[in-house]
């Protein structure tokens, strides 16, 4: 049985993970922390997004640290870039282990309504943007603005599972990944 950290308490995400161990056939007790990212509320380029997953599955570590409870822990954030196209929804995820290995992946990218994006670049958070245009609530918890601009049928969820699969290609391949 695998000791997973992940480090956020949203549902959207403990899920995500815990279909990804599932269906990569491991049995795993997942569990959610609530961490700092360390990095801005509304990330704002793939290298900000990817330093707030590392941080988030570091600062879960270390929280355990003395117990040594976790066998991997899992940084997921989401994020968005501006490109001469137009703005992009971006999600990244990495997995640490003990020995301080680290496999990083990254996840789909959807274009942002320019209307989304105006809020975006005049400082809202995507989660507070995303609930006053839907009327709905807590949509980052849910289905997530992926879901939202996909009907349904790229969930959040479903997304950081995939994200999560490929942060731990690492770990299922270590050898294709040794450096000499
Ligand atoms: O509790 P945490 O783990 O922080 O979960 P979160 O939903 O806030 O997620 P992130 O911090 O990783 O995301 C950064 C920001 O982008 C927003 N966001 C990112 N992807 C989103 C999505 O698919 N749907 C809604 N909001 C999203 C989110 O609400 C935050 O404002
Ligand atoms: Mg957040």
């Amino acid at each position: 049985m695998l000791h997973i950290g992940v480090g956020s308490k949203n549902p959207a995400k403990i899920e995500a993970v815990r279909s990804a161990f599932a269906e990569m056939g491991f049995e795993a007790e997942v569990i959610g922390l609530d961490v700092e990212s360390q990095v801005s509320e509304q990330p704002f380029s793939d290298e900000e997004t990817i330093q707030g997953a590392i941080n988030r599955a570091n600062n879960v570590m270390f929280a355990e640290k003395e117990s040594h409870f976790f066998d991997y822990c899992i940084g997921l954030e989401g994020g968005v870039i501006e490109s001469p196209f137009g703005m992009f929804l971006c999600n990244w995820g990495v997995v640490v282990d003990k020995e301080g290995n680290v496999g990083i992946g990254g996840g789909l990218r959807v274009q942002l309504p320019e209307e989304i994006a105006n809020h975006l670049r005049m400082g809202k958070e995507l989660g507070d943007i995303i609930d006053d245009f839907t009327g709905k609530h807590n949509v980052k918890k849910k289905e997530g603005t992926i879901g939202i601009l996909t009907n349904q049928l790229i969930t959040r969820k479903d997304m950081f599972r995939d994200v999560t699969i490929s942060a731990f290609a690492r770990f299922l391949n270590p050898q294709l990944y040794e450096e000499n």
